[in-house]
């Protein structure tokens, strides 16, 4: 089948799959990969395959937003894909998780509008447990801190003249907020597959917190870096447990 979106046939696509926003990314985790090649790149998604230890990865960006990230899980999912981890960056919440730290999201807050399209108001959007589990383990194997919580999905990065509900889902127990991992979890449910995600750091989006925004630090690739490895070590463990 071809996959009109992604530009890719879903013969060349593996079962396991990393998803990020960046399409510079998805490059920098295909070079993590051994025979790593690129199938196409269409929009701001960018699709490689390759393989770790003997086990074939899919590589996709999905670009900025969950609109846009929907229509990339969802193609991965009818291609056949089974399996799927973000590879994100977040703001912080906390002091207690400064940049540079790694949480891995449990669940997310659905706070875009994509989702109230697809499932009632009150459906959850929940990680899988083993992939998280995989996840959680493979990234605290690495150097610097790793939480595992909540994480809130939000669609505005800039704010108007509203709020940002960011107070409330901190004292309500949220570590981070993100773009679109709530819209991967409601669709991995919806769709009958297996969803995780991990993000990096890279900033403060407590106003009271906030410093000026700069994701271009040593301490935020460091941390990228380091969920890079763990999401792929984190699928090689899957993949052997499933096998
Ligand atoms: O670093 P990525 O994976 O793009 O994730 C985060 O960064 C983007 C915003 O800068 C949004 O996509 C957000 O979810
Ligand atoms: O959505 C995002 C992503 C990274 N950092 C933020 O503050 N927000």
């Amino acid at each position: 089948m071809f996959l009109s979106i992604l530009q890719v046939n879903s013969e060349d696509l593996t079962p396991y799959a990393i998803v990020c926003g960046d399409p510079f990314r998805a490059e920098a985790i295909s070079r993590k990969l051994d025979n790593a090649r690129e199938l196409s790149f269409s929009r701001e998604y960018r699709t490689y395959v390759g393989e770790k230890n003997g086990v074939p990865i899919t590589v996709v960006s999905h670009g900025v937003g969950s609109p846009g990230a929907a229509v990339c899980f969802e193609e991965l999912i009818k291609g056949g894909v089974k399996t799927l981890i973000r590879v994100g960056t977040a703001g912080s919440y906390s002091a207690d998780v400064p940049p540079g730290s790694l949480v891995v999201s449990t669940a997310a807050v659905r706070e875009e509008g994509l989702t109230r399209q697809l499932v009632p108001h009150g459906f959850p959007a929940v990680a899988d447990h083993a992939v998280t589990r995989s996840l959680y383990e493979a990234a605290s194997e690495t150097d610097g801190l790793v939480k595992q919580g909540i994480t809130v999905t939000l669609d505005a990065f800039f704010q108007g003249v509203e709020e940002f509900p960011h107070r409330k889902y901190k004292q309500a127990g949220a570590l981070a907020v993100e773009m679109e991992i709530s819209a991967l979890y409601v669709i991995a449910s919806l769709r009958g597959v297996r969803a995780g995600a991990i993000v990096a750091l890279d900033g403060y989006a407590d106003a009271d917190l906030r410093e000026v925004y700069n994701p271009h630090t040593d301490v935020v690739s460091g941390a990228i870096e380091r969920e890079i490895d763990a999401a792929i070590r984190a699928i090689v463990k899957l993949y052997t447990e499933d096998n």
